[in-house]
């Protein structure tokens, strides 16, 4: 039986999509960068992605825009086959590249002029309107700027271009926590002028803030999609087993399958204990009578954040310590 947190949990109304691949793939040599990735991004979505170092993210995106060619697999944005119509795509969509370069002589402000000027949908007084926003000093040359204001005069380029496709390629990176906060108001800014966002970031917090589905890529595939609102409905519930319990007492009733996973564990730090740990999925409400007749003490229940997803997709969940004894519990 597949593990309730793995799955696909995404759903996808085809005339809403904005973006669309089937079995898109990027190999470099015998190495496979991005394999058979199939994925849909629905207008109005901000959709993460989140994967380890090396995972194929930047690869994916890069392969949208038209940068990369696919060795298999397509792509398209509103409709648009991304290799055949590259400039027409690059119209719909204002990218922000992890590693944006932007010229070094000149000043701030005749940055924002030179791409307001290029991109068919730049738009300085949106874009100078960002930077004051940021408190970025615009006269400065960019040669003079520190990383994190460069960041901050490539953001304000990007988010202030008309189109309905922001890419964003760690776009917090380098910023400080105050920074960070506002370039997350303004990703939830543009979804709701109707923008769709697709937001690559290593912060987990900032896509459980921000986004409406995450795409985990591992290793240049896709491991697992998540729908935020319904990983809100997913909680785990940490206890100690009363001694000298018989686990299969811990049999799920037949109603309530599926919603529960269950692991028993001993924790090193008490190594005369047995622990379970239960992930659950849905409606808390109709566990509770079942969990209450459980022979079970020091009960905690917590949200499943994507700190447990992550884990579970990448690195295998390791929960070996108990909930804490102090006074909080
Ligand atoms: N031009 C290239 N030639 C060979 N291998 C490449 C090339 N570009 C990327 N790769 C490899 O493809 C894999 C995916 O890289 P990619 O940059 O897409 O990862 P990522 O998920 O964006 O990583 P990070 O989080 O570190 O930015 C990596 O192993 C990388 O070394």
């Amino acid at each position: 039986m597949p593990h309730p947190l793995v799955h696909d949990s995404t759903a996808f109304d085809p005339a809403e999509a904005i973006v669309h691949t089937i079995g898109l793939s990027k190999r470099y040599g015998d190495f496979d960068a991005l394999r058979d990735c199939s994925l849909n991004v629905q207008k109005g979505e901000v959709f993460g992605l989140l994967g380890p170092n090396g995972a194929g993210k930047t690869t994916l995106l890069r392969l949208l825009l038209g940068y990369l060619f696919p060795t298999a697999g397509s792509a398209t944005i509103g409709g648009l086959d991304v290799s055949k119509n590259s400039v027409a795509v690059r119209r719909l969509v204002s990218y922000l590249p992890g590693d944006a370069r932007l010229p070094r002589h000149m000043r701030g402000r005749g940055v924002l002029e030179f791409f307001a000027e290029m991109q068919p949908a730049g738009d300085l007084q949106r874009s100078l309107k960002i930077a004051d926003h940021l408190e970025l000093e615009l006269k400065r040359r960019v040669a003079f700027m520190s990383t994190g204001m460069r960041q901050k005069l490539a953001l304000a380029i990007v988010m202030g271009a008309r189109t309905p496709l922001l890419i964003l390629d760690e776009p917090t990176a380098n910023l400080d926590p105050s920074v960070r906060g506002l370039i997350l108001d303004m990703v939830a800014d543009a979804q709701s002028e109707e923008r769709t966002v697709i937001f690559s970031s290593h912060v987990l917090a900032e896509i459980e803030q921000v986004c409406t589905k995450v795409l985990f890529l591992r290793r240049g595939i896709i491991a697992h999609r998540q729908r935020l609102d319904e990983l809100k409905q997913r909680h785990r519930i940490l206890a100690q087993l009363e001694p000298n319990t018989l686990e299969p007492s811990f049999s799920v009733p037949a109603e309530l399958k599926g919603q529960v996973e269950i692991n028993t564990f001993t924790p090193p730090a008490e190594p005369n204990t047995r622990w379970v740990r239960m992930d659950t999925a849905g409606d808390l409400t109709p566990l509770l009578p079942w969990l209450s007749q459980l022979p079970l003490q020091r009960m905690r229940i917590e949200p499943l954040g994507l700190r447990a997803i992550y884990d579970e997709v990448h690195i295998g969940s390791t929960v070996e310590n108990p909930p804490s004894t102090g006074g909080s519990q």
